[in-house]
């Protein structure tokens, strides 16, 4: 493996980069030194880099919806709608299945049909297909910063257009991107890619341009123990900063349990920053994200509206910086732009309700912060150590051993083993550990919390429970009480 953890020189980004552009015909359009001069004249409220630290100073948690067709006028109009009639704050596009498979000529059968029925024949939006003109159309035609939201393995060539039009902060990360998304792409494979990604952000703050960078924190999006997406989480982030970024949004995808998720956001951003530092990482600026619940949604619009209204309170009181809205059309599929703007209408109502407020701190969420902290080092420090120090090689072996194991993960790079359920709180606890590396107090907490909950229901501790809390939610619940 001749992975390394280590900033690419600008002579290697540059030989990678000469294939990169060739891999659809747009990629001849990006000029990096245009586009450095194109985002120096990016107004500072346009620049979500910017947005970011200025809602963090403020004390602020922005709203953000996911959003993205296959034309660029229907695009421009969903976007504007969202902007003004949700009120977003910040917008994305999401990038559609094909493009995130780099399968660009089936994205162009795609433009083509939707042209053809006029209406999206894609679940996002091809920006590789469009190019850099067709993606500053989009960014020249809205008032807030906009953002690439997808789930790519391989985003360099995505990367590049998406940059070099304006567009200041690429989700995704060589782990997110992979293990929740792709079966069989390796990991050496993903992290290579994703340091490309994060050296052409780096490449662009060498020369005065402010880019974000956002791990995708939720990963599977079902029963993930928080500690487990804060290591990914933490990983990425270091990664990126080795590459040169400076301004990281890491992410964490909602529980369900509210002093759980709280804690989980409160650990994350101190943790980062604690790694950050202890890497040597100066000057690198921290904010967090938190997804309304990534689970099965309710198709009752009104229970819906309770779901997200949840996040919203969650994501206030926990003071992440951004939160990312769901739509009362999650059950059903792609929103409509108004089911979506009523989504983004609810989660601001919210926010705007408990400005100022915090969950203050208490020994129980003290308590709760200290134990994700512990399991998060637990993993991080392993992958180190079995890197030998080199935090890109250690985090292949450490999948590759189960030191991290993502549950119910498609990727065949992940191993596994562990096995969440929810405790008699519905808190995400380690109902077998597999290969994870818990202390044996660590793992003696989470077997206290399940027995806790086995004896409430008179039942043993077991998968059982796991199943049963994956189909709660559909039923209207949390946790998946014995019938
Ligand atoms: C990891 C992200 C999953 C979420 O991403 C939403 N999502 C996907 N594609 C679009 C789109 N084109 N427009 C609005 N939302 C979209 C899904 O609903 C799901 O909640």
């Amino acid at each position: 493996m001749n992975l390394r953890n280590r900033k690419l020189t600008e002579e290697e980004f540059m030989g990678i980069r000469s294939d990169v552009l060739t891999h659809w015909p747009t990629g001849k359009d990006v000029d990096l030194d245009e586009a450095v001069e194109y985002l120096k004249k990016v107004p500072d409220e346009k620049n979500v880099a910017k947005k970011l630290r200025k809602a963090k100073e403020e004390g602020v948690t922005l709203a953000q919806p996911r959003a993205g067709v296959a034309l660029i006028e229907d695009h421009i109009e969903l976007l504007l709608h969202l902007e003004k009639e949700g009120g977003a704050d910040l917008l994305p596009s999401t990038i559609d299945s094909y493009t995130r498979q780099n399968r660009y000529a089936e994205c162009q059968v795609g433009i083509e049909e939707s042209i053809r029925l006029g209406r999206s024949m894609l679940n996002g939006f091809p920006a590789v297909n469009h190019g850099v003109a067709g993606c500053r159309r989009v960014f020249e035609a809205i008032h807030v910063p906009l953002q690439a939201r997808h789930g790519t393995p391989d985003a360099r060539l995505l990367s590049e257009i998406i940059h070099a039009s304006g567009w200041t902060s690429n989700e995704g990360g060589g782990i997110s991107y992979n293990i929740p998304y792709a079966k069989s792409v390796s990991m050496e494979k993903t992290i290579t890619d994703w340091q490309y990604c994060d050296r052409l952000v780096g490449y662009y703050e060498e020369r005065g341009i402010e880019l974000n960078r956002e791990p995708f924190g939720p990963l599977t999006g079902t029963l993930v123990p928080p500690s487990t997406s804060n290591a990914v989480a933490v990983i990425e982030a270091l990664l990126a900063a080795e590459q040169g970024v400076k301004n990281i949004t890491v992410g964490y995808g909602q529980c369900g349990n509210l002093l759980q998720d709280i804690a989980a956001i409160r650990a994350l951003e101190s943790q980062t920053d604690e790694y950050l530092k202890r890497f040597g990482y100066e000057g690198v600026y921290v904010t967090t994200v938190f997804h309304q619940w990534m689970g099965g949604f309710p198709e009752d619009e009104a229970k819906a509206f309770g779901v997200i209204s949840l996040g919203s309170t969650a994501a206030a009181l926990a003071g992440a910086t951004k939160v990312i809205v769901k739509t009362p059309h999650e059950a059903l599929g792609i929103p409509t732009k108004e089911a979506n703007a009523q989504g983004i209408r609810d989660t601001k109502m919210t926010l705007n309700m408990l400005k100022g407020q915090r969950m203050p701190m208490s020994t129980e969420l003290a308590d709760e912060i200290t134990i994700i902290k512990a399991e998060t080092a637990c993993m991080i420090e392993k992958v180190l150590e079995v890197g030998k120090g080199d935090l890109a090689r250690g985090t292949v072996e450490g999948f590759r051993l189960g030191l991290i194991d993502v549950p119910f993960a498609p990727s065949k790079y992940n191993y596994g083993k562990m096995m969440p359920a929810r405790d008699n709180t519905g808190a995400v606890r380690y109902l077998n550990a597999g290969n994870v590396p818990l202390t044996k107090e660590l793992l003696d907490f989470n077997k206290a919390k399940l027995e806790e909950r086995g004896n409430y229901e008179h039942r043993k501790v077991g998968f059982q429970m796991t199943v049963d809390d994956i189909f709660a939610v559909g039923k209207g619940m949390l946790i998946g009480r014995p019938e």
